[in-house]
């Protein structure tokens, strides 16, 4: 009896360890497949983010939590939510990735830029091949530089604008399509000194992210077949005709702009960008920046018109003041540009609202925290544009477009982007449409420059109107789905 007793306590406590074991088990590879012990599983996925943040904030007016864990993309990556961690995380991680290595550039995009683009690329390049990069190509888009090449060339391109709007007589214009090409042909310009015929450049980016992150995914089948990931004809395309700007440039027959050279025929002179390899190089930046500069801007113009037809007060300040500063708009100068505090205020506050780019992604090159929650080395931490945008403690009425809320902030005409988007204030340091720190986007600029210009033309010339459905978006470049036909009634006709 003692020993059946014996015997079978044995068995309970074989029972029982085992179960502890068991539940050991299933806690640690629980945990192991948690890494964020803690931070809750967010509900929204990488593309939706926006959207969804809107539906639940409308519904159920909730605030995000400062972190949130997100399976994507094969790993559990790292949302970050609160603007000011978000923040420190872009500008002091990076600073600190110059000199011990934080936070740098996502795998994730640099993958996507390799498939696009093909070899080493500044949207793609990481550690001394992306910083000499930087040193080379931030002067170029700095205002002195931009305001002497750039501005004759938008005030041209504005006024075509103007001309082809009033070619539809009075019939509704899908805008958008014409933003793309008056951006794609302004970068084209500066770049090579010359508008590509019509069709010989390729402007309308893939825009399929669902599609593009798949491919990301997939990358290792793409790479055994020899596959160019999503967009290939249009860089394929635009490959040649970068190749035959740089064959003209060579043998002198490249057109020269008013003032300095192309940006691509005083790139043709570093030494970076010489020999077989520097070529292939400055090849790659060229389609880049194509990519990078155009339908980013075009879109943003969209969304900004369309915002004007909301709010239509918006539009009649934004008329009296470019009518008030630059009565006659094709004098326009640095100085008289810098004037428009209201319609800059505008143009920044319908990108506070609507990013262009929905998402920024960054690696942790090290372990380090972020708050209380250590963030391991090669995780992929998130940040979207659009939920620190609209974060209600730092925007208050997030969703209202409220150009005012700007205006109050020691705001200059253009932003320095040698001081890394470290900028005054706490909108201002949290306003995250071009991300910040060292990555800070290298065309934001230019950007700035091109709306104002072409805003100030059409809101002189058209009253705008749109009576259509509210546009969806698409893809994590927040574009137009469908068309969007504007209608525009011109002022004295
Ligand atoms: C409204 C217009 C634009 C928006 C909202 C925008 C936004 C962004 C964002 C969010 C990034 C990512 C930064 C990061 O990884 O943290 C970026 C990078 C970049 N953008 Fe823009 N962009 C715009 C226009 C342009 C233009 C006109 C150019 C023309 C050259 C350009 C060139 C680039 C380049 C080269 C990078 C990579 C910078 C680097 O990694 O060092 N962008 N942009």
């Amino acid at each position: 009896m003692l020993k059946d007793l014996v015997q079978h306590d044995k068995a309970v406590r074989f029972a029982a360890v085992s179960i502890a074991v068991a539940a050991a088990y299933i806690a640690i590879s629980r945990t192991m497949s948690n890494p964020f012990p803690g931070v809750p599983k967010t509900e929204a996925n990488l593309l939706d983010m926006p959207l969804y943040d809107r539906k639940r904030r409308d519904e159920k007016g909730e605030m995000l939590p400062p972190l949130e864990q997100l399976d994507a993309l094969g790993s559990t990556l790292i949302v970050v939510n609160d603007p000011k961690l978000a923040t420190s995380v872009l500008v002091e991680g990076q600073n600190k990735y110059l000199l011990g290595h934080k936070v740098g550039r996502s795998p994730v995009m640099a993958e996507f830029h390799s498939m696009l683009i093909g070899g080493e690329n500044i949207g793609n390049a990481r550690g001394a091949g992306w910083r000499w990069r930087r040193d080379v190509l931030v002067p170029q888009f700095q205002p002195r530089k931009l305001v002497s090449q750039v501005l004759p060339s938008v005030i041209q391109k504005s006024k075509d604008l103007i001309d082809h709007v009033k070619s539809h007589n009075g019939n509704p214009v899908d805008i958008d399509k014409y933003f793309v090409e008056l951006t794609g042909n302004v970068i084209c310009e500066y770049l090579f000194g010359e508008v590509p015929q019509p069709g010989e450049v390729l402007f309308d980016n893939f825009r399929r992210t669902d599609v593009i992150f798949l491919s990301f995914m997939l990358r290792p089948i793409f790479q055994f077949f020899g596959w160019k990931g999503p967009g290939a004809r249009e860089i394929n395309n635009n490959r040649r005709y970068v190749q035959r700007m740089m064959d003209k440039i060579r043998s002198g027959n490249g057109q020269q702009p008013s003032g300095s050279p192309p940006l691509m025929e005083q790139l043709m002179k570093l030494k970076v960008y010489q020999g077989k390899q520097g070529e292939e190089h400055l090849i790659n930046d060229m389609l880049l920046m194509i990519f990078a500069g155009h339908d980013t801007t075009a879109h943003s113009l969209t969304y900004l018109v369309y915002g004007l037809t909301q709010e239509l007060s918006v539009q009649k300040k934004i008329r009296e003041e470019v009518t008030g500063q630059l009565p006659d708009l094709s004098a326009i100068t640095p100085s008289s540009l810098s004037k428009l505090t209201y319609t800059s205020a505008a143009i920044k506050e319908n990108m506070r609202i609507h990013p262009p780019v929905t998402v920024a992604m960054h690696e942790a090159y090290d372990d380090f925290m972020i708050d209380k929650t250590l963030v391991p080395k090669g995780t992929t931490i998130v940040i979207s544009t659009a939920r620190i945008n609209q974060h209600p403690e730092i925007f208050k009425q997030p969703l209202a477009f409220l150009p005012e809320r700007w205006l109050a902030e020691d705001e200059d005409m253009f932003n320095d982007l040698e001081a890394n988007g470290a900028d005054k204030g706490l909108m201002n340091s949290t306003y995250l449409t071009f991300s910040k720190g060292t990555h800070l986007c290298l065309g934001m600029n230019l950007a700035y420059l091109e709306m104002r210009i072409v805003i100030s033309y059409l809101v002189t010339h058209f009253n705008i109107t749109y009576d259509g459905p509210i546009p969806q978006t698409v893809g994590m470049i927040v574009a137009p789905k469908d068309e969007i036909l504007f209608n525009f009634q011109p002022i004295n006709a």
